[in-house]
């Protein structure tokens, strides 16, 4: 007779574990004696203790094998931010999403950790300090935002501590730290393209970034809190440094820690927004017959020219989160990890 081997507390899966943080999750988690199943639509790197499989999470026959033996299962994929592709976004971030918890439901997995966006609340207005209770954003900036908050809604809808599924989210924002595939790679780029002269507004607007490990420290805090009797079943979390810094002098940090000038002159809010709308009007009107990506969208205007900050507290009181590296370090640690993205001149 065949037997069932019984999943292990320290195995688990990690769905897009081939990313910037997923890959960063991977790492800890093996640091912590755990052994890793990475699902990912493409395959980065190999580790010892890490078992691969390449698929799309829209299909479960593909996803389970990666699910077997499991007991924790961390959801951590989704299309670039970057990308405006509405059908990708909704295959992916909604059905996938719902593939995903069935597949779960169907390989007896215990815990899903979703990583979700503090970013479900923004509409492009100041947020100062939000805590998890906002609503989420009625009008969404973007196709990605829009799909993140029906993600997450249905993430913590499927917790059932009666048959035992539980599921929690994390909120992170503006991740960054060695790898990164977008914050830092988008600043040189624009900044190389001699565009990061502006600064947008006053300057003055807070934001959070939050190093990519303070983000897995969260993730691996909130796995290993979630148990039927604990407050976290089917709640977000918002996970960040803890410190909120100006926008403009954080890319200033980084620009110089690289060897670019940091932006100086200032540009009015209402302007570039407005220009950011047009340009990207034009995008969509043209695409037929000539394709081009504005570098300054709407929803990286508003990002970068209001007030968007967060609380932690609740991570703090229930998951007994503190951030293990602070901003300085963190700037330090990524400036010194991209040497190739350095002022040649
Ligand atoms: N970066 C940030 O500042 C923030 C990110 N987040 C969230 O954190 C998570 C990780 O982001 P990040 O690491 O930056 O992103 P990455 O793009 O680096 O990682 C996502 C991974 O998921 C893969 N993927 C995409 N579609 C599928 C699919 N259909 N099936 C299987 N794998 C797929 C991607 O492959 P490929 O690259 O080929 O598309 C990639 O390897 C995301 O959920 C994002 O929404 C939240 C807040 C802030
Ligand atoms: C103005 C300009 C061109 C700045 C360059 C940096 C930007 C590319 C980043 C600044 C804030 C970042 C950010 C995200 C992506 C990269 C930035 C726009 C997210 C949209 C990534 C996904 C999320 O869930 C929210 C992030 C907010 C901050």
């Amino acid at each position: 007779m065949a037997t069932r081997v019984r999943p292990s507390s320290k195995r688990c899966a990690v769905i897009g574990g081939s990313g910037f943080l997923g890959r960063h999750l991977v790492e800890k988690l093996l640091d912590r004696g755990y052994s890793v199943s990475v699902f990912d639509i493409r395959q980065s790197y190999e580790l010892p203790g890490v078992t691969f499989h390449q698929g799309d999470l829209c299909d479960k026959q593909a996803l389970l094998p990666a699910l077997k033996d499991v007991s924790l299962v961390f959801h951590c994929a989704s299309p670039s931010p970057a990308s405006d592709d509405r059908d990708l976004f909704e295959r992916v971030n909604i059905q996938g999403t719902q593939t995903v918890i069935q597949a779960c439901k169907e390989a007896g997995i215990q815990k899903l950790v979703l990583t979700s966006s503090a970013s479900v609340v923004f509409e492009g207005t100041d947020i100062k300090n939000g805590r998890e209770d906002l609503p989420y954003a009625k009008k969404p900036i973007d196709y990605y935002t829009k799909t993140k908050i029906e993600q997450e809604k249905l993430v913590l809808k499927a917790c059932d501590k009666q048959k035992g599924f539980l599921t929690v989210a994390i909120r992170p924002h503006g991740i960054f730290g060695p790898r990164d595939p977008q914050l830092v790679p988008i600043l040189v780029d624009t900044a190389r393209r001699g565009k990061m002269k502006f600064i947008i507004g006053d300057g003055t607007n807070l934001v959070d970034f939050t190093f990519v490990e303070n983000v897995v420290h969260g993730h691996i805090l909130a796995a290993e809190r979630l148990r039927p009797d604990s407050p976290i079943c089917g709640k977000p979390y918002h996970i960040t440094n803890d410190e909120p810094v100006r926008f403009w002098d954080f890319m200033s940090q980084v620009l110089v820690g690289l060897g670019y000038a940091p932006p100086r002159y200032h540009l009015p809010y209402a302007l570039v927004y407005g220009l950011a709308l047009l340009l990207w009007l034009l995008s969509i009107i043209l695409r037929p017959l000539k394709s081009f990506k504005p570098t300054f969208t709407p929803m990286r205007v508003a990002l970068a020219g209001t007030h968007h900050y967060y609380s932690c507290e609740r991570a703090k009181e229930d998951l007994g989160y503190t951030p293990v590296v602070s901003l300085k370090e963190g700037i330090a640690r990524t400036v010194q990890s991209y040497p190739h993205l350095r002022c040649e001149a």
